[in-house]
């Protein structure tokens, strides 16, 4: 599995945080930043990397700003992105076995790092269902494709 990691500027610390998670669980990855001390825009991140999943060229995604919000609402504006907020290992598990999520939004102001990344852990390790939850998600891949 190939991961494509990124945050803004409130996601930098857990984002460094969940690489090492990645190293620990063997997965490859590539951290695209932000690398910054001032304020970014978390779309000029979350957008390319949605879309770098979108392409084939990652499967999966992990992206961080303050709430997660401005990243879930961003990595969802890509067609082929199922991208979930989840701040609970309940969720994180769920949205892999039901969603199929391909995109991971996290909020640093909302999680601490050790929460962060058991839900990370619990994000990458399971695995989707399909069955009635592919139905589902063929009526949304088409609505997109409408
Ligand atoms: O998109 C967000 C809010 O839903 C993210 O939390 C951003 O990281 C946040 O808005 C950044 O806020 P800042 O005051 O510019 O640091």
């Amino acid at each position: 599995m190939k991961v494509i990691l990124a945050s803004d500027h409130g996601g930098v610390n857990l984002r460094l945080e969940i690489a090492e998670v990645l190293k620990e669980l063997d997965v490859e990855f590539e951290d695209i930043g932000c690398d910054c001390e001032g304020s970014v825009d978390y779309p000029d991140y979350g957008i390319p990397a949605a879309e770098r999943v979108a392409s084939g060229e990652f499967d999966r995604a992990i992206l961080i700003c303050g709430t997660g919000i401005g990243m879930s609402i961003s990595a969802n504006k890509v067609p082929g992105i199922r991208a979930a907020l989840v701040h609970d290992l309940f969720t994180a598990k769920v949205t892999r076995q039901h969603n199929d999520s391909n995109v991971l939004c996290m909020g640093a102001r909302v999680i601490g790092p050790g929460l962060a990344s058991e839900i990370a852990k619990t994000w990458i390790q399971n695995e989707f269902e399909a069955g009635r939850h592919k139905n589902r998600i063929n009526k949304i891949a088409e609505y997109e494709n409408k």
